[in-house]
């Protein structure tokens, strides 16, 4: 499934072409392509190790494929690779930021390696820290920043040069709600200006939240792509079941009671969410077992076909497990 390059009005900003990266015998990045638009969040959504940083590190010219091209811009990546580069912003999963320095120097620093000098250089200092909410932080030690706040440094540090396209490498993993919100919001923001984003994550809800068009992977293929609402009907019946955490299955742990009933479960922020295959009718049927083992249900959310059943449906494994 792909998009009709005639819906977009632009030339994509990014071009991903049979993409292969082996390391040893294991094929990483197994075939893969994709475009992505100037002012879309692009999201490329898979489990751990679906081979989303490989991709990543090749587009960023860290890595060399083994097969595949890249054109960033129009630029093709293996023959104009410094070009290429200047166009990009790349927000690493783990954060390189000097702690011992505050928040404005670390930014000093980094433009000062991205060649921004004298006024230009604090004029997009000071937007970019605008952008992620950190305006009023620029003078406090990185040392004494939450994680949340580091990511969202991080992300100030990518945005330097005003890259026209961002790679964004799960940059919500393990931060608190009001870091994760800004980070969203900051991404909205820069594709509303026109900023190609490729967003990778293995959130669905963030990339349902941001992204029009994605890109599922796993074992180093994308299984489906296209616009969000024909990648989440390839659901078909599927639908899931939330049900509240505290106190409901105290007693049970919920991957364990998932196996025993043969249906994949995820547990997240204080929910379970079982992922019935067989739609809404399979719902009666657990709750009815779970009523069985005295397990009390104080509430419950059925919905239909997120990217979490698309993802069931294609591989019959829940993304986080
Ligand atoms: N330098 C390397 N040497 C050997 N194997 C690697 C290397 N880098 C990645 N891999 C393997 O390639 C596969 C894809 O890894 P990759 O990090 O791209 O996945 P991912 O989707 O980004 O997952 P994660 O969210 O865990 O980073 C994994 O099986 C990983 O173990």
């Amino acid at each position: 499934m792909t998009t009709p390059a005639a819906e977009h009005r632009s030339e994509p900003m990014l071009v991903v072409r049979n993409l292969v990266k082996r390391f040893g015998d294991k094929v990483a990045v197994d075939g893969v392509s994709f475009e992505v638009y100037p002012g879309e969040s692009f999201g490329l959504l898979g489990p751990n190790g679906a081979g989303k940083s490989t991709t990543l590190a090749m587009i960023a010219g860290l890595l060399r494929p083994d097969a595949g091209e890249i054109e960033v811009g129009g630029l093709p990546l293996a023959t104009r690779r410094r070009e290429a580069q200047r166009l990009l912003g790349v927000v690493p999963q783990d954060v390189a930021l000097y702690p011992e320095l505050t928040a404005a120097q670390n930014m000093g620093y980094f433009a000062a390696l991205r060649g921004l000098r004298g006024a230009e250089a604090r004029r997009q200092i000071e937007e970019a820290l605008a952008l992620v909410g950190l305006t009023d932080h620029a003078g406090q030690r990185v040392e004494r920043f939450s994680g949340g706040m580091k990511r969202r440094l991080n992300i100030a540090v990518g945005l330097l040069g005003r890259p026209r396209l961002l790679l964004l490498d799960e940059p919500t993993v393990g931060i608190d709600p009001q870091s994760r919100r800004h980070i969203l919001e900051a991404t909205r923001q820069l594709a509303a200006t026109g900023v190609a984003v490729l967003y990778t994550s293995h959130y669905m809800e963030e990339v349902e939240f941001l992204c029009r068009r994605v890109a599922i992977m796993d074992h180093g293929r994308i299984i489906a792509q296209g616009p969000m609402d024909q990648v989440r009907a390839l659901a078909g019946d599927a639908a899931v079941l939330r049900l509240p955490w505290d106190g409901v299955l105290r007693d049970e742990d919920p991957a364990a009671l998932g196996r025993q009933l043969g249906v994949p479960v995820e547990t997240t922020g204080g929910e379970v969410r079982f992922i019935l295959p067989r739609g809404p009718e399979q719902a009666v049927e657990l709750l009815g077992e779970l009523v069985r083992r005295g397990v009390p249900v104080r509430g419950m959310r059925l919905e239909t076909p997120d990217l979490e059943t698309v993802f069931l449906a294609l591989t019959g494994r829940a993304l986080r497990d």
